[in-house]
């Protein structure tokens, strides 16, 4: 579904993807953790071209998007579907106005049927009753989901995640692990770049370690977090953790609470 093939990213003369190779199948999540710094959000903003790679190729769904013009990079954006950080949610716009904007102007669906999809998707995200409400009235974690939903519903082949609960206070961040969940149950094709290695222990197929802008080594969770082979990765685990590589983490124990919202049916 998504392959990146011999990736490279220089920024001047700082070489941040040295040559990075990855292949998502279908219906999978893979999760990628390393240290600050080593690239992971480079390259997963490269999957969309947000940033431009200077070597390598990207493939998603059968389609080299490296080799895109700009003129059709909007068209292939609506294949990659993006969460943020920050939820990029339009101020002055109702949350149902949110998810139906870009179907409407990129995909050029008529209204009604923009809005039927975004109800649907906010449905999912657990989040309907919410529709005419505005974003400031929300909490970010409901403003995430809407992102979420507001992706969704522009049917995405893959969607990519760059630490979409980082900004969120600890009580929200488990509605939209929760959702990011059933997602992944629904049989959605995710790469999800995150600190919430309890996530990946419970949610990824694969975990992929990234260190210096290589690709360290990759496994399932119960392989990177319970026998790592790299040196790399045992002194990243410790440090994160704190703990030997297989125990559960400082972070782990640090168990998010539920948050208090609607259960999000995906
Ligand atoms: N637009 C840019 N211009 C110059 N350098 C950049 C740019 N974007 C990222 N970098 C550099 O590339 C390196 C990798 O950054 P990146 O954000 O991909 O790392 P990361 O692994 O996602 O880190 P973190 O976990 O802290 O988010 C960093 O040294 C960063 O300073």
């Amino acid at each position: 579904m998504l392959e990146v093939i011999a990736l490279e990213k220089r920024f001047g003369e700082t070489d941040v993807l040295k040559s990075i190779d990855l292949t998502v199948h279908a219906g999978e999540l893979v999760f990628v953790i390393g240290p600050s710094g080593s690239g992971k959000s480079t390259m997963l903003r490269c999957c969309n071209r947000l940033e431009e790679p200077t070597s390598g190729a990207i493939m998603v769904d059968n389609e080299r998007i490296t080799d895109i013009t700009r003129h059709d990079l909007d068209r292939m954006r609506l294949k990659v579907g993006m969460v943020f950080q920050g939820f990029h949610l339009y101020p002055h716009m109702s949350v149902l106005k949110n998810v139906m904007l870009a179907q409407v102007k990129a995909l050029k669906r008529s209204k009604p049927e923009a809005e039927a999809r975004a109800m649907d998707m906010l449905d999912q995200v657990g989040l309907a009753h919410k529709a005419a409400a505005m974003p400031a009235e929300l909490s970010g974690g409901q403003q995430q989901r809407v992102a979420i939903a507001r992706a969704l519903a522009l049917d995405p082949k893959v969607m990519l995640f760059d630490e979409p609960t980082s900004a969120l206070d600890p009580e929200l961040v488990g509605s939209v692990l929760r959702v990011m969940k059933q997602l992944r149950e629904a049989g959605m094709t995710m790469v999800v770049v995150s600190h919430e290695m309890e996530f990946a222990r419970e949610a990824a197929d694969r975990v992929v370690f990234m260190d210096g802008g290589y690709v360290v080594e990759q496994g399932t969770p119960e392989e990177i977090f319970g026998a790592p082979k790299s040196d790399r990765l045992k002194s990243f685990l410790s440090r994160v953790s704190g703990h030997a590589p297989g125990a559960r983490s400082a972070e782990h124990s640090d168990a998010r609470p539920a948050a208090p919202q609607p259960e999000p049916a995906v």
